[in-house]
């Protein structure tokens, strides 16, 4: 965060134990930029901090807390070949990773996109940190099933899709994954379970929840002049993302598009096209939590047809120029094209490109986390099932309190000046009236096969602890 904009107030007596004193920094104490993930190395007993109406005992109390920290914690806590304790040797294997030679061809294509494609050599010392049932194996290693793929943290399906797209030829696997079960051929990650008749979606049903007899023009439903300020600030495998001011009195906040094509047969981003019934559970959890503190606010759900607009296509090219787009140019899409466009309130920017302004800061963070999921819990049986850093949006507030309702008690959590928001349910769960929403992972090979980080490690480790079921 800025300190230009006025957030050193947030620096507290607290964060002075994580001041970058150089003495310190000389003995290697302190980190001179704390991450939540490095926070593990840091022993600091916290100043009082104070959750207001968790529960009629805790009221008004303040608790000393400390943040974790491996003495404190215990070797066994987390018992599994990854721990988030080993991630920081994971770290040095990425650097071992850099160093190789036999990958360096791979590199320029591959680092960008948050990927990397192991040598036999770095299969080898990454297993040694493995735990001896998650297996990963060089796509080259011939008596091995499984295609290892050993990626960064965060949105994993794009960058395996792009791994495809770029390695596969080299890596001669082309004929192996093409036999496999994957959504490329055939997604499978979204559809409803539940009553059958919800089951499919008409077009006419899907437009009548969009308030619309039939789709809208593209160009003139989102048609520049409306629209102050618009830029691309991200992309996900299933569309794009841009934010911008409505030219419109009364509105406040900054809002975003998340553009999705659906129903086309042409590929984008290497993947199908959803269809009306796929993109429904999205559409019915992102409303329904939408009221929910800590999930994101969406205004509005359209669904329109034509061409991409010139002017969106022009942000395209700009971000692609500035950070390089992982995903197909727009100008692909023809006259026919059906997209379904969600309009969201701006949350932030994701937490792997936040750097916190104190301990307090992402501590307090962590509480919106564990309270927004709890709602969701209690209400709707929620379950995100993909909450990984690049999931959880981070904005500056200057609210002092942020409130929850859990259970009709108000729980009121310090901001410290930060506000979050969980965004992206493609692999969530949820229950409304009965009817549960959700897509059957156990048919998601992919999702079980990358490595590198400790979150590849946790779909896995859910699966064996849920039993498949
Ligand atoms: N409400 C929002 N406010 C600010 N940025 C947002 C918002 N929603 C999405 N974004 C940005 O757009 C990116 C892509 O959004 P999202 O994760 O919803 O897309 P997706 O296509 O479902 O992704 P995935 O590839 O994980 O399936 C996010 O990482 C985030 O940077």
């Amino acid at each position: 965060m800025d300190k230009s904009s006025g957030d050193e107030i947030w620096e507290d007596s607290f964060d002075k134990l994580l001041d970058p004193r150089p003495q310190q920094s000389n003995l290697n104490i302190i980190k001179k930029n704390v991450r939540l993930s490095y926070n593990i190395d840091t022993s600091v007993e916290n100043s009082s901090h104070s959750i207001k109406g968790c529960s009629p005992k805790s009221c008004n109390r303040s608790v000393s807390i400390s943040t974790p920290n491996y003495n404190h914690l215990g070797k066994d806590l987390f018992n599994c070949g990854l721990s988030p304790i080993n991630r920081l040797q994971l770290d040095g294997f990425e650097d071992t990773t850099e160093k190789c030679n036999a990958d360096k061809d791979a590199e320029p294509n591959t680092k960008k996109r948050g990927l990397i494609v192991p040598s036999k050599n770095q299969i080898d010392t990454f297993s040694k940190f493995s735990n001896q049932t998650n297996k990963v194996a060089c796509a080259s290693n011939q008596s091995n099933k499984i295609v290892g793929v050993v990626l960064k943290p965060g949105k994993w399906r794009k960058s395996l899709n792009i791994f495809r797209q770029t390695q596969i030829s080299v890596l001669n696997e082309s004929k192996k994954l093409e036999s496999r079960n994957s959504v490329c051929q055939d997604r499978k990650s979204i559809f409803l379970n539940g009553l059958n008749k919800q089951n499919v979606i008409s077009q006419q049903d899907f437009y009548k929840y969009c308030n619309q007899g039939k789709p809208l023009k593209f160009n003139a439903a989102y048609s520049q002049y409306k629209m102050l300020k618009t830029h691309k600030i991200g992309e996900g495998a299933y569309g794009e993302v841009f934010r911008y001011t409505p030219n419109r009195k009364g509105c406040k906040n900054d809002l975003v598009l998340k553009i999705i094509p659906i129903e086309g047969s042409i590929e984008v981003n290497g993947e199908k096209q959803k269809n009306f019934s796929q993109i429904w559970p999205e559409i019915i959890i992102t409303k329904k939590l939408s009221s929910i503190q800590g999930f994101a606010n969406i205004e509005k759900v359209s669904t329109v047809k034509g061409k991409y607009p010139q002017h969106f296509v022009k942000l395209w090219k700009r971000y692609d120029d500035e950070k390089g787009s992982e995903n197909d140019h727009p100008g692909l899409f023809g006259e026919n094209q059906l997209f379904v466009v969600l309009e969201l309130h701006f949350a932030g920017s994701d937490m792997s490109n936040v750097i916190f302004l104190n301990s307090e800061q992402s501590f307090y963070a962590l509480q919106q986390i564990i309270l927004t999921l709890a709602v969701g819990e209690e209400d709707y049986q929620f379950e995100h099932r993909d909450l990984h850093w690049g999931n959880i949006l981070i904005k500056s507030t200057t609210k002092k309190h942020i409130c929850f309702k859990f259970n009709n008690t108000d729980l009121i959590v310090d901001s410290k000046g930060v506000n979050i928001t969980i965004i992206d349910y493609t692999l969530s769960r949820i229950t409304i009236d009965e009817c549960c929403y959700f897509n059957d992972l156990s048919n998601d090979e992919e999702l079980f096969q990358a490595s590198g980080d400790y979150q590849f490690d946790i779909y896995r480790m859910m699966r064996n602890e849920l039993k498949h079921d």
